[in-house]
């Protein structure tokens, strides 16, 4: 509930729970709602049981798919549906069971909350979708203006319920995540304001996508223990950092394949271990266009074994030189946990193109991005699961580049030009944020 620790930091788990095999296999044929409680009820202890089970059953029948996030077999991959929920991106899996979850602890300790979030682009409608018309909360998004698919902001814009406040803001993702960290770090004002936070920041968040990753290593094996691949598109490090934590709680995962876009900072420090920051540059997956990768601080505190003193040097230094160094022989920790690459825009709209003549599937670019790289580092034949993170009519221009026509649109984007729309614009600039809240909070 309270999103970022009172000294700025991300919160974890005190301890990670291991799984051994004898579980692992009796978990292998759990309907999705039935895995979704095995896991969370592993570190929700705070709920009862049946109260847990009712909040995900009313979260994933949502869905329109019964699988909730099917696999499928795809030149040789396979591909992680995640894009079956309302707003048609992996963020719903989280955010409908989020939106569920503070409304019942709400009502438990009868309190209001504001949400403030930061969003490029599908964060921000999940949310949004998660708890509009909610009572007792508010929900104040920001995204970067005119830096998301025209989609993606209507799906955010197009929600008038009165506890729904979005704001374009003028700059990029980045300026809109440090904002949010910037208020939560403001005691008082989190206090005053009972401030809620649906970004990854939220370790809720990152425990409903623990989920999908066992979810899909049973419909890809068929014997625990055998070790696959996933390939997942990263921008913030929260969706890679989840199937880290599957791995750390004993699911069988050779490596995990992080692909980035042209915001490669990621990538250069798994390859290089340069973790220095560099320009925001904007490009066809513009979900993944962050530099600033939120939850890499929750890694870094594994990879420093546990020392958080270590993790607050860290991040200081990159305040100060905007870099973070580590050791060789932690680099070499990193490379035997995960592998990496960054495809640019044209290999991106190059591999939309060539699958769908391959297979007639239609990947959107994030997804696009995570195939390719798994395309370059796989060579040993191991089973592969590429994340697909959104659907591909949020990002229809791309698609377009790619195959020449559009993407079929489901329902729920069916119409979405026509309505009408309520944003805010403002300047990235704490204060007037503060202010806009200040006014409309309830
Ligand atoms: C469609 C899509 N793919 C991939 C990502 C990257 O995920 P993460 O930020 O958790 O690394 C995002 C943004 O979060 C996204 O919206
Ligand atoms: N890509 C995200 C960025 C925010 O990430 P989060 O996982 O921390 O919420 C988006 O689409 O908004």
């Amino acid at each position: 509930m309270m999103g970022l620790a009172d000294d700025g930091g991300l919160l974890l788990p005190e301890s990670i729970p291991q799984l051994d095999r004898t579980t692992l296999s009796s978990w292998q044929d759990l309907p999705y709602q039935e895995l979704a409680l095995r896991i969370i009820s592993l570190f929700a202890t705070d709920i009862p049981a049946a109260d847990l089970k009712s909040l995900i059953d009313r979260s994933y029948s949502t869905f329109t798919h019964r699988e909730i996030t099917p696999v499928v077999r795809q030149d040789g991959l396979y591909i992680l549906e995640l894009f079956h929920g309302p707003t048609l991106a992996f963020k719903d899996v989280a955010l409908q069971l989020l939106g569920n979850l503070f409304e019942y602890l709400l009502e438990e300790r009868g309190e209001r909350m504001n949400i403030v979030g930061a969003t490029s682009g599908d964060t921000g409608s999940a949310a949004i979708y998660g708890v509009r018309g909610k009572e007792k909360i508010n929900i104040f998004i920001m995204h970067p203006h005119g830096k998301t698919s025209p989609v993606q902001e209507r799906q955010m814009t197009t929600v008038l319920d009165p506890n729904v406040h979005n704001i374009a803001v003028r700059g990029t993702f980045d300026d809109c995540q440090n904002i949010v960290k910037i208020l939560f770090n403001d005691l008082a004002f989190k206090e005053e304001y009972a401030l809620g936070a649906v970004n990854s920041i939220n370790w809720a968040r990152v425990l409903a996508q623990v989920v999908y990753y066992f979810y899909a290593y049973f419909r890809v094996t068929a014997s625990c223990g055998e070790e696959i691949y996933f390939s997942v598109p990263t921008g913030n490090f929260g969706d890679i950092f989840a199937g880290y934590v599957a791995k750390r709680m004993g699911l069988p995962i050779r490596r995990l394949l992080l692909a980035t876009n042209e915001n490669n900072i990621l990538t250069r420090f798994i390859n290089q271990g340069d973790y220095s920051l560099g320009e925001v540059v904007q490009t066809v997956s513009p979900s993944m266009d962050i530099q600033v990768a939120s939850n890499f601080e929750r890694y870094l505190y594994y990879l420093f074994g546990g020392d958080s003193a270590r993790v607050r040097d860290a991040f200081a230094s990159l305040a100060r030189n905007g870099r973070i160094d580590v050791s060789r022989a932690e680099l070499a920790t990193v490379q035997a946990e995960f592998a990496s690459r960054s495809v640019n825009q044209e290999e991106t709209i190059a591999t939309i193109s060539s699958f769908h003549a391959q297979t007639g599937y239609i990947l959107d670019p994030h997804t696009a991005v995570g195939v390719q790289a798994a395309r370059e580092l796989v060579t040993d034949g191991t089973p592969t699961v590429c994340l697909a993170t959104a659907h591909p009519a949020k990002f229809a221009e791309a698609v377009v580049r790619a195959i020449g026509q559009e993407p079929p649109r489901p329902a729920a984007l069916q119409g979405i030009e026509a309505l009408p729309t309520r944003c805010e614009l403002l300047d990235a600039d704490r204060e007037t944020i503060k202010e806009l809240i200040r006014k409309k909070a309830r």
